[in-house]
């Protein structure tokens, strides 16, 4: 049976400027299940960007309300949160790049490093831990800034047009790729992008 991990209900979010007021979102639900990959398609402003940052906590609803893990008494889960770039520090190995995260948790222990070791095995990167960003394709970036997202091991991944700094063809492989990983991994993940072949192509 699906268990719902979020229930977003009659999201609305007005944003304030001096120029005046913006309706970004307006009555937006939906249940997100266990183990789901949602995909939020529609054109550059129509507030899918505003969805993630509500989800992820990092502004706060106009209106409506969003409940995590429903049935646990709304436990908030661990969020990762994946960008449009791949945002690696350049002067970071891709090992020191993918420690990132757990480093700033304070949770980089020989566990969590051996189990973020062998994502990079796993996913084709361990020969490549000693390189630096500037030596990797745009799609192996890509996959080292998914591992680092999924190194601090969340219950949920956000994935905000996480393919739009690579051309074309690379985008549908990669984002085919990414889309494999995690499913293996079996990740909740809601993902957003106004590229309908590119949300065809995470099967
Ligand atoms: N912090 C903000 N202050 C004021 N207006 C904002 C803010 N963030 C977003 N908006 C406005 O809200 C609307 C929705 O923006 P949002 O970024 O959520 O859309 P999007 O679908 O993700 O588009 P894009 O793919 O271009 O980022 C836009 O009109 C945008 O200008």
């Amino acid at each position: 049976m699906s268990t719902p991990i979020v229930e977003i209900k009659h999201l609305s979010k007005i944003f304030h400027t001096l120029e005046g007021e913006t309706l970004a979102v307006k009555d937006f639900t939906l249940t997100i299940n266990q183990g789901e990959f949602v995909v939020l398609v529609g054109p550059s402003g129509c507030g899918k960007s505003t969805i993630l940052s509500t989800l992820a906590g990092l502004i706060k609803p106009s209106e409506g309300e969003i409940k995590f893990n429903p049935s646990k008494v709304n436990k908030k889960p661990s969020i990762g949160y994946m960008l449009q770039q791949d945002h690696l520090f350049p002067w970071r190995t891709i090992l020191e790049n993918v420690f990132l995260g757990l480093e700033i948790q304070g949770n980089l222990t020989p566990e969590t490093k051996k189990r973020t070791e062998q994502l990079l095995d796993m996913y084709g990167l361990g020969d490549f831990k000693n390189h630096y960003p500037n030596q990797l394709s745009g799609g192996m970036r890509q996959r080292a800034a998914l591992i680092r997202t999924l190194a601090i091991d969340p219950e949920i991944l956000l994935l905000d047009e996480p393919f739009s700094a690579l051309d074309y063809q690379t985008r549908l492989a990669v984002s085919d790729d990414i889309g494999s990983i995690i499913k293996k991994e079996k990740r909740t993940a809601v993902m957003v992008t106004h590229d309908i072949s590119e949300a065809i192509s995470i099967k």
